[in-house]
This record gives C-alpha cells, sequence and structure tokens, in this order.
C-alpha cells in the first residue's frame, strides 16, 4: 500500500544542509509541507528561504532545534503544529561524527533521536488521539557493522537500529509506522571529517576504494521517500548501498520459536 504524502506535514532534524536538506526537497516535490530544523540558524534560514521561492512561502519553515534540548524538541513539535496543523512525518536526521566528544555524540544520535520518537508518539499515536504518521530514522551500514575507526559512531547507529526494529513491535497499538534507512558513504561534510579522523586506521588504498563509492544525498532521500510511502515494510531497515540493489536488511533470527 502506498501512503499519500501530498497534503501531510513534515519535520525533518538537521536539515540545514547535507542529506536532511535533499530529504526537506524531495519532500517539497511532493507535495508535503516541511520544517526545517537545525541548530545552524543561518544556514537553515537561508536553505528555507531557497524552499520558500521554489515552493512558496506558506509551506516551509525553519524552527530551529538543538536535539539535545529537551525544551527544543517540544517547541519544535507543539511550533509545527501551530503551523501547519498536525505533524504527520518525522525524519530523524540530525547526527554527528565525533569521536573525541563522543557524549556529545550519544546525546545527538541517540538521546535526540529517542525523545524525538517519543514526542512523535505522544503527538500522533492513536491512543493519544493523533491519526498515526510515519517516523524515518537515519540510522548507517554503520549501525549493521563493525568499524576500527569510530567505535562510538557505529554503536550509536547500531543503537538507532536496534531502537526502530523495536518500535515495530508496538506499532499496532499506536499507528505510527517507524523505519530506519541504513546508508553506506554519503558525499557530505560529516564523510569528509569521517575520511579525516579516520587516516591514522584505514590504510589510504581503502580510503580511496570508500570514498570513490560515495552515494549522493539525492540517493538518501529517495530511500527516505520510498520508506515513507511503503506502508507494507514497517519496522524493517532499508539498507542504502551503491554494492547492491537497495533492500529491506533482513536479520537472522535469534530466538528458537
Ligand atoms: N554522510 C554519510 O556518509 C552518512 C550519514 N549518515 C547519517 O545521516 C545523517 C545526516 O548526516 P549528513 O547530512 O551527512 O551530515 P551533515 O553534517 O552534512 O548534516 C548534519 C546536520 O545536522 C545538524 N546538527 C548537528 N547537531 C545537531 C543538533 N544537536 N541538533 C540539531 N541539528 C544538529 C548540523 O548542523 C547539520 O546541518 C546523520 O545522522 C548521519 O549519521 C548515515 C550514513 C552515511
Ligand atoms: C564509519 C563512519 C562513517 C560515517 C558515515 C557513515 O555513516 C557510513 C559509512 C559507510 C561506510 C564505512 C565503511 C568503513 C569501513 C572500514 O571501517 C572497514 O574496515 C570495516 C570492516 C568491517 C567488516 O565487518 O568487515
Amino acid at each position: 500500500m502506498t501512503y499519500d504524502i501530498k497534503g501531510k506535514t513534515a519535520i525533518v532534524t538537521g536539515s540545514a544542509r547535507g542529506i536532511g536538506k535533499c530529504i526537506c526537497s524531495d519532500l517539497l516535490k511532493k507535495g508535503a509541507n516541511v520544517v526545517v530544523s537545525d541548530t545552524a540558524e543561518d544556514v537553515g534560514n537561508e536553505t528555507t528561504a531557497e524552499f520558500q521561492k521554489e515552493f512558496g512561502e506558506s509551506r516551509v519553515v525553519f524552527i530551529r532545534c538543538n536535539v539535545t534540548k529537551e525544551e527544543d524538541l517540544q517547541n519544535l513539535y507543539s511550533k509545527a503544529i501551530a503551523t501547519f496543523g498536525y505533524v504527520d512525518i518525522v525524519v530523524n536526521n540530525a547526527g554527528i561524527l565525533n569521536e573525541e566528544n563522543w557524549k556529545l555524540m550519544m546525546e545527538i544520535n541517540v538521546t535526540g533521536l529517542i525523545r524525538s520518537c517519543q514526542l512523535a508518539l505522544d503527538n500522533m499515536s492513536t491512543k493519544n488521539k493523533g491519526k498515526g504518521g510515519v517516523v524515518v530514522n537515519l540510522a548507517s551500514v554503520a549501525g549493521l557493522m563493525a568499524g576500527e575507526g569510530s567505535k562510538v559512531y557505529h554503536a550509536s547507529k547500531h543503537a538507532v537500529y536496534g531502537y526502530t526494529r523495536s518500535q515495530y513491535l508496538t506499532q499496532g497499538t499506536d499507528n505510527v509506522r517507524f523505519n530506519c534507512v541504513c546508508p553506506f558513504l554519503v558525499d557530505t561534510a560529516l564523510a569528509q571529517d569521517w575520511d579525516n579522523s579516520n587516516r591514522t586506521f584505514l590504510t589510504s588504498d581503502l580510503i580511496e576504494k570508500l570514498k570513490a563509492h560515495m552515494l549522493k544525498t539525492e540517493d538518501i532521500a529517495e530511500a527516505v521517500i520510498f520508506l515513507i510511502e511503503d506502508e507494507s515494510n514497517a519496522g524493517k531497515a532499508y539498507l542504502v548501498t551503491p554494492f547492491q540493489k537497495w533492500d529491506y536488511y533482513e536479520q537472522p533470527s535469534v530466538l528458537p520459536f
């Protein structure tokens, strides 16, 4: 079954630039109203003005939100609802790669994402008189495999994967659909940082190979739109790599019953 994005309202965290910005653009093309949200206020306002010019002033707003701050997240949801009437779609995209400041990375990549999911449920769950909705979380292939150079980043993305799949187990009572997308390396500022910080761990040969296969932000936005529209695969992780056909990641079963 296909979920119709037209006329729906979407929040995308960390969307001033990079993958998040591209997701906003595709959601707008599909007819959604969009909340651009980020800590970077200047870039966020520029991005929003760009979108307003292309898609109309009334369809997109910028709301500043640091996902590590409870009051910012609450303000994000309440202002989005005050502006557009309801929130149907949430893309938890904000994320950093910073092994030195690993506690902040866990706060952004894991704690902030989980808190945003809880607020999505508070506002969208049919148990709370919501109309249901869709949440897509940005995990990574780093959430499905080991990595010598960015161990805490890998741990954070394993957490996103585990949390998203666990939400699926109760989605029947909430009518809020959860999926995560697990991209390979994407050509953004974050990937550039990873390249620099991994030079001590990875051979230059491997780095060159990885860089030669970088995805584009458009690839990830396309995958996110696909997940939002595909109502039949809730709870699953969607693997997006340049090496195979994009597909749902099948985790082996652990329980013998
Ligand atoms: N670039 C890559 O190779 C891959 C990225 N990802 C994930 O995709 C997501 C987006 O990454 P990129 O676009 O590559 O990075 P990016 O660095 O280009 O964009 C991230 C955005 O998040 C914002 N942000 C940072 N801290 C924030 C906070 N506390 N609250 C709200 N916003 C905040 C930044 O200001 C920035 O606009 C991240 O979750 C990342 O882990 C997943 C797989 C591959
Ligand atoms: C790993 C942090 C990078 C941030 C971007 C991201 O989220 C996605 C990265 C995509 C690919 C990374 C590949 C890394 C490969 C090496 O670390 C490799 O040596 C790991 C081998 C692991 C294995 O199980 O064979």
